[in-house]
């Protein structure tokens, strides 16, 4: 790779300088940063074509007979149940710590590694939310919770104990990854705040009741073992429900988005499996999405200790008793539920007419605190002290409870599952913990009110205002989901229309940037079976980029890429390369220290298991490059460039790929090895091999290419057959420029 070649100066006018030089870079790199200010300030369709927004406001009736309610009604009751054990760890410490022999730092290591556990299943959970039926899923991770709860209660030992609390965090991962995946291609797009706010409270009224009913248990089993009833008898109502849910419908995914935006829903019989590099990759590439889970990373600082810092408070500071603090974080508790049934409805209405505002709103929901918090721990009293948190305390909390629904507005809808996966990671690793340790570092070194003022001032500031700078990218991140969703539909219709012309490789509206710089802009082109496209440019325009992102090495921003007509824009490299794309990177591809054999299986490792086809593979190849065929026992590091290269190719070969991608073929090589390298290549074309060739050679481009793409910093100038390049005086200067500038 190099840098940006200057190409608008002329050969005549050759810039030595190195002043000169700098000017033209420093020239370069302002255009490229005025073309990135401009894509990313596209904001291409009315708000009414977003999805989502306008039309005509649904009732939760409505929304909940569009999906048919069982579906809602079984995910509540998950939710529910799984709370309803909730209290367990922290009530029955003192029992369990007791039976097992254990100290106090163990038991408490237990219950703190527990909500680890949930984290640590988020990813899990959410890669197979994407891939598999998710009805199977939630059924599944629900009779694993059921089972683990149950042998929580049954464990013979204190490491059993732990596995068992291990099971049970991961399986509850699947509520905020594949429920939440299955709730959103279930029920309309004007009904999730809703759905989110019902779910939220009934979760939250179990959470509530959790410690009543798990020490009511306890009591009524009596005894050294009575700490394990409620284990027993917590865990078996999951179970039937688990069981009901594997019979739930499982809806096409983005149908809503589909039908919002295109009025129809389009089938994708077969889609191919989603890696989670790729996914995580362009997921953090939706600027509102990672704004909001800033914002709430964020306000974990606050939100997640605040009630512990707070007893503490009122404990040491006031002298409240125990019974005391209990009444009023009940109040606090039916105060955000109070509210909930408001904010569900609210954030519908309001995101229905303007998404953006309702991101705003819900930022200006956590501002509050950054004025209430420092007065409340001011309070001359207990009782004002208590009374000046409940605002502050339920506001953070309904604006945590729309998350979900912002996040599966803004996700890609194949990628819900590992989106809410990402942002629990974050919310909950950063937010949760993070604030935990900073608060206890802070609290012990001073006292809890300085730990607030230090940590949940600034959290709650900085989380409403990320929240409202959210709403600023939202039109933008909407229009890339209408975007494709069209890009979509057009393709399949093409596809319908002419089934028997697919292209084998398709690149469409591909945006990529390593870091924040971006270096592709909306490419497109295709490739046809038996093809030889040249890919040919300036230095640094992207070529090399673009063979990255279609095998699966770089990740786009924006746009999609399709092998025979199935979305592969999400799939790992290694599959592409399973699915038949393989590239012969520039420089050196063989392992030097080997001999030509041994480098040629490590090649054929893939067929180890098949030693006939590995045979005739390794005839062909052989068959292909004669010159290698006698040096099999020679070291390849020994090898001339040229045979070398052919090594290189000569390995990619045996993988038998479908579509091949060459990255500087002729580089460093002498004229006549090219020439060699080139009657190979026209055998592979006329085997009928699918090739794109990245070229800096015009001349090499035109003997072996039928079609060439120009590109010129990260666009496509030109795309047409190899010969009607040569004509284009323009472009092709730009190549020799290049080659000789490179
Ligand atoms: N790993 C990387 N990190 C950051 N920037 C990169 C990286 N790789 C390439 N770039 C930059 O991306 C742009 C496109 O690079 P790319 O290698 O795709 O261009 P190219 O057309 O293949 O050029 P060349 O023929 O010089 O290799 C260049 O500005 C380059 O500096």
């Amino acid at each position: 790779m190099s840098a940006p070649y200057d190409s608008a100066r002329s050969p005549g006018e050759p810039q030595t300088s190195a002043a000169g030089l700098a000017a033209g870079l420093i020239d370069a790199e302002t255009q490229r940063r005025e073309q990135q200010a401009e894509a990313q300030k596209e904001v291409l369709f009315a708000d009414e074509l977003l999805p989502g927004v306008g039309g005509e406001h649904l009732t939760l009736r409505d929304g909940l007979a569009a999906g048919g309610s069982v579906t809602f009604l079984t995910l509540a009751a998950l939710a529910t149940l799984d709370e309803l054990e909730s209290a367990t760890l922290g009530i029955l410490a003192p029992d369990i710590r007791d039976s097992f022999g254990l100290s106090d730092a163990a038991i408490v290591f237990i219950s703190a590694a527990a909500g680890a556990f949930l984290v640590l299943g988020a990813l899990p959970m959410g890669w197979l939310a994407d891939r598999y039926r998710r009805s199977r899923v939630i059924g599944a991770a629900g009779v694993m919770f059921s089972a683990m709860v149950l042998a929580s209660g049954l464990a013979a030992n204190a490491f059993l104990f732990f596995l068992a609390r291990f099971g049970v965090g991961v399986a509850k991962a699947s509520n905020n990854t594949a429920n939440g995946s299955l709730l959103a291609d279930a029920y309309p797009i004007g009904v999730r705040g809703r759905i989110s706010a019902v779910t939220f409270s009934s979760a939250r009224t179990a959470g509530a009741l959790s410690p009543l009913i798990v020490a009511g248990i306890a009591t009524w089993a009596g005894g050294a073992n009575g700490w394990r009833w409620p284990f027993l008898v917590l865990g078996l109502p999951t179970l039937v429900v688990a069981l009901w849910a594997f019979r739930l419908p499982e809806p096409q995914r983005g149908r809503h988005e589909m039908k919002s935006v295109l009025g129809d829903v389009i089938e994708d019989a077969r889609p191919m499996p989603i890696s989670v590099e790729a996914a995580f990759a362009r997921l953090m590439r939706i600027r509102t999405m990672k704004t909001a889970i800033l914002a709430f990373s964020a306000l974990g600082f606050s939100l997640f200790t605040g009630s512990v810092l707070s007893n503490l408070w009122a404990d040491d500071h006031y002298g409240m008793s125990t019974f005391e603090r209990g009444v009023w974080g009940s109040v606090t508790g039916v105060a955000v539920l109070a509210l909930l049934p408001f904010v569900g409805p609210w954030y519908d209405r309001v995101y229905h007419r303007d998404p953006a505002r309702a991101l705003v709103m819900l930022g200006y929901l956590l501002l509050p605190s950054v004025v209430l918090l420092p007065l409340q721990w001011f309070m001359p009293t207990g009782w004002a002290f208590m009374l000046v948190g409940i605002p502050g305390g339920m506001l953070s909390s309904v604006a945590f409870a729309m998350t979900a629904p912002i996040m599966q507005s803004v996700i890609p809808y194949r990628l819900r599952g590992l989106g809410a996966a990402l942002g629990s990671l974050y919310i909950f690793f950063v937010g949760a913990t993070g604030g935990a340790i900073l608060s206890g570092l802070i609290s012990n070194a001073y006292d809890p009110r300085v730990a607030v003022l230090v940590l949940g001032v600034p959290a709650s500031a900085v989380g409403g205002l990320l929240m409202v700078r959210s709403a600023s990218f939202i039109r933008n991140d909407l229009s890339l989901v209408v975007q494709e969703l069209r890009e979509e539909l057009d393709e399949a219709e093409r596809q319908k229309e002419d089934p028997e012309n697919i292209p084998v490789l398709q690149v469409n509206n591909i945006d990529f940037s390593y870091g924040h710089v971006q270096v592709l802009f909306d490419v497109a082109f295709d490739v046809r079976r038996g093809e030889t496209l040249a890919l040919l440019g300036t230095n640094g325009a992207g070529k090399s980029t673009i063979l990255k992102v279609v095998c699966g090495l770089g990740t786009p921003s924006r746009g999609v890429v399709r092998l025979g007509g199935r979305t592969i824009t999400y799939v790992a490299p290694e599959q592409r390369g399973r699915y038949g794309i393989h590239l012969l990177p520039g420089g050196k591809g063989v392992f030097p220290d080997m001999t030509v054999r041994e480098n040629l299986e490590m090649a054929a490792f893939r067929m180890r298991r098949d030693v006939g086809r590995r045979d005739q593979q390794f005839a062909y190849v052989l068959d292909l490059f004669p010159d290698l065929a006698g040096r099999q026992s020679q070291v390849a590091g020994s090898l001339s460039g040229g045979q070398q290269q052919m090594l290189a190719l000569a390995m990619v070969l045996m993988h038998e790929p479908e579509v091949l991608l060459i990255d500087e073929l002729s580089l460093g090589l002498a004229p006549v090895v090219v020439q060699e390298l080139l009657v190979i290549l026209e055998r592979l074309k006329a085997d009928g091999l699918t090739m794109i060739v990245v070229e800096q050679s015009l001349n090499i481009a035109l003997a072996i290419a039928d079609r060439a793409v120009f590109l010129e910093k990260g666009q496509v100038r030109f795309t047409g057959p190899a010969r009607e390049l040569a004509e284009r005086d323009d472009l092709a200067r730009a190549v020799f420029l290049g080659r000789e500038g490179g």
